[in-house]
């Protein structure tokens, strides 16, 4: 086989900026993804109430070119920026912490922003890669029901790094780099309130507890508003040693933490929603950028690679296109 075909597996940002890249330099791709639709931890979760941020909620920019990206996505009107009232909570004392720093989120939902990048790109959801396999020419991918996809010319695997370790069995150095790569659980909880809670604050950092992170959902450009939604996220720590917690009891338990530290009364909410990510973050960063073998035609890329944030997912994909193609 001598055309160039490329294998992704992952529609995350990771696998999707690779994929762009690929698609814009005259690429064949072809994407796969073990869950129904894109995004992976950008993904929105369609509930009762309206769409959901359970995985990222906001994020930064802080690389040349992915500044300028952002300014297509605001182009495109996938996102826009974000200016919340930020606040921060050290040992239960809720204090303002204005800062200038940009922020940026997807409108009306994170999701947008995957969407568009995917756009038309041939995908296949609901399919769990198993296995990846060099023969002697080229790659073949194995799904969880047995079936074959391939062959393909080159593959990038776009997913958490465990995953990608498994994945990476017939490339032993890397496998075993991407396992070095551990990745920590973060349970996700959304409040919605019927009356809007009497507090200024729209954003929280919370330096010590159970929770790292509280924001409002209203505030936030191009958003529902019908209920006063918020999401909360527990530290690694506390999901750690809360993972298998039933999600009733997450959601009491990060309700009672939140009631306590926001400084308002705060009713029962109407409307409650928890989300476990078992492979949340990488619990340290790395500076791979991409984890990858040239001559076989194999890239591992993700969040992982990098910082753990949107940014670093959005350049380790970048840079597995890249190293792909100056190999052609
Ligand atoms: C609760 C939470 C809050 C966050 N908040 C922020 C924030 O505020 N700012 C910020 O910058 N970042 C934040 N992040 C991190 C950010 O979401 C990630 O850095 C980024 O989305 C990672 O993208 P990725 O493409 O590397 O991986 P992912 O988004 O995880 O994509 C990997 C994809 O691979 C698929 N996949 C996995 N295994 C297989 C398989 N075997 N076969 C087929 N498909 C497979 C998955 O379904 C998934 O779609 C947050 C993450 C979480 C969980
Ligand atoms: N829960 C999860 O799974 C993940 C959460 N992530 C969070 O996503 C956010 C994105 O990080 P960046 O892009 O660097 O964003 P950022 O610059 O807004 O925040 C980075 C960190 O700096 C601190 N900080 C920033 N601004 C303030 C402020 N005004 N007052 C007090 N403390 C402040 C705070 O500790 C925060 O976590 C961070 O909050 C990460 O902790 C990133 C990846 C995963």
């Amino acid at each position: 086989m001598n055309s160039v075909f490329v294998a992704i597996i992952g529609t995350g940002m990771a696998g999707l900026t690779a994929a762009r890249a690929l698609d814009k330099a005259g690429i064949a791709v072809q994407l796969f993804d073990k869950s129904r639709g894109s995004g992976g931890r950008m993904a929105s979760k369609r509930s009762e109430i309206g769409t959901l941020d359970m995985g990222t909620q906001y994020f930064t920019a802080r690389d040349r070119n992915f500044r300028t990206a952002i300014r297509e996505w605001q182009e495109q009107g996938w996102v826009a920026e974000w200016k919340p009232n930020l606040y921060q909570a050290r040992e239960g004392v809720l204090s303002a912490s204005p800062d200038e720093q940009e922020r940026w989120v997807g409108i009306p939902h994170t999701s947008a922003i995957t969407r568009g990048l995917l756009g038309d790109l041939p995908v296949t959801f609901s399919c769990r890669i198993t296995e990846v396999f060099h023969g002697p020419t080229h790659w073949t991918l194995q799904d969880a029901s047995g079936q074959g996809h391939g062959p393909f010319s080159h593959v990038i695997i776009a997913t958490p790094a465990p995953q990608a370790s498994a994945l990476l069995a017939a490339v032993p150095v890397l496998a075993s780099t991407a396992t070095s790569a551990t990745m920590d659980p973060v349970w996700s909880v959304a409040l919605g309130f019927e009356k809007p809670l009497p507090t200024e604050v729209q954003g929280c950092f919370v330096q010590d507890g159970p929770l790292e992170w509280i924001e409002r959902d209203r505030g936030k450009p191009g958003r529902d508003n019908r209920l006063d939604t918020w999401g909360l996220q527990a530290s690694s720590n506390w999901t750690r040693k809360n993972l298998d917690l039933p999600k009733e009891a997450v959601i009491e338990q990060l309700y009672g933490v939140f009631a306590e530290l926001i400084g308002c009364t705060v009713p029962a909410p109407a409307f409650a929603l928890a989300h476990r990510w078992l492979y949340g973050r990488p619990a340290q960063p790395h500076e791979w950028g991409v984890l990858g073998n040239a001559g076989l035609g194999v890239y591992a890329c993700g969040d992982w690679c990098l910082s753990g944030r949107v940014e670093g997912a959005w350049l380790s994909g970048s840079e597995a296109a890249r190293r792909l193609l100056v190999q052609l």
